[in-house]
């Protein structure tokens, strides 16, 4: 079992539960639900950084960034850093978030803020919607190409944007579909968490031009990002580089300085 494998063990039995907590009727109640969303793909379109910016307590490969840190601080410094939206990792288990995170995340910035999550149900994305998310991640290594045009259907359903995540051709070949928003390559392999940006360049020319495309995981210079644009990628997602900081807002504003050449 790799680690994504261990990951939707658990997940499908914390779905179950919630599912059991909180019904559906209950998300379709919240404020939220009916919140005119924001687009990711138009800011990235539009974006010279593309800075995707990530908040991460603790992750399978690195254990603990930081635990030191308010979602509220973290969301309002990326926004003034001038980041093109956030991602906010909702599961606990192995990240250490929670749904909170968003819904404080979503109080804190107007930015567009990516539920970054296993979703293996279709309640998964309604909760997005009723906790403030803009967009949702999908993952083609966890999803069949059956779920993948049914969850990114109803998400769009919702206005939610789909950020469809692959690792490999395969994954790649079987996700391609219109419901799509965003093509996302991880870098990082997951049987051994290595990161490569390789990946993202080998995969960069088989993705269509319809679709942004956004290079995720192991970015951590400008010269890495610098090294991606030529291969057509829009979005880059960056987690632990700014995360591991003091002040992630202040790391992302430098970042993104240093990106423009100021
Ligand atoms: O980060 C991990 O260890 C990880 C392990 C298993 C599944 C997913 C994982 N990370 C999720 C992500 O996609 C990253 O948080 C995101 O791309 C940012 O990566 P980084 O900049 O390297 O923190």
């Amino acid at each position: 079992m790799n680690i994504l494998d261990k990951i939707v063990v658990d997940k499908r039995k914390e779905v179950n539960l919630r599912k059991s907590l909180i019904p559906v009727s209950q998300l379709e109640q919240s404020i939220l639900f009916n919140r005119a969303t924001i687009s990711l793909t138009s800011n990235l379109r539009n974006s010279k950084s593309g800075i995707i910016a990530e908040h991460k307590r603790r992750s399978p490969s690195k254990s603990v960034i930081n635990y030191s840190l308010n979602v509220q601080d973290v969301a309002s410094g990326y926004e003034n850093a001038g980041v093109c939206g956030m991602s906010i990792l909702t599961d606990g288990k192995y990240f250490g978030g929670s749904l909170d995170d968003l819904l404080v995340a979503r109080a804190s910035a107007s930015l567009p803020l990516l539920r970054k999550e296993f979703i293996i149900d279709e309640y998964q994305i309604l909760e997005a919607k009723a906790y403030g998310a803009d967009v949702i991640l999908l993952i083609a290594a966890i999803l069949t190409k059956a779920e993948i045009k049914l969850f990114s259907e109803l998400a769009k359903s919702l206005n939610l944007d789909v950020l469809l995540e692959v690792h490999n051709e395969e994954e790649l070949h079987k996700s391609i579909m219109p419901s799509l928003d965003m093509l996302g390559v991880n870098n990082r392999n997951l049987k051994t968490f290595e990161v490569s940006l390789d990946t993202s360049k080998q995969l960069s020319q088989l993705i269509p031009d319809d679709f942004v495309k956004i290079s995720e995981s192991g970015i951590s210079t400008v010269e890495a990002i610098k090294e991606l644009q030529p291969y057509g990628f829009k979005g880059f997602l960056i987690g632990e580089n700014f995360m591991k900081t003091d002040n992630p807002g202040e790391s992302a504003t430098i970042f993104i300085k240093d990106l423009a050449g100021l």
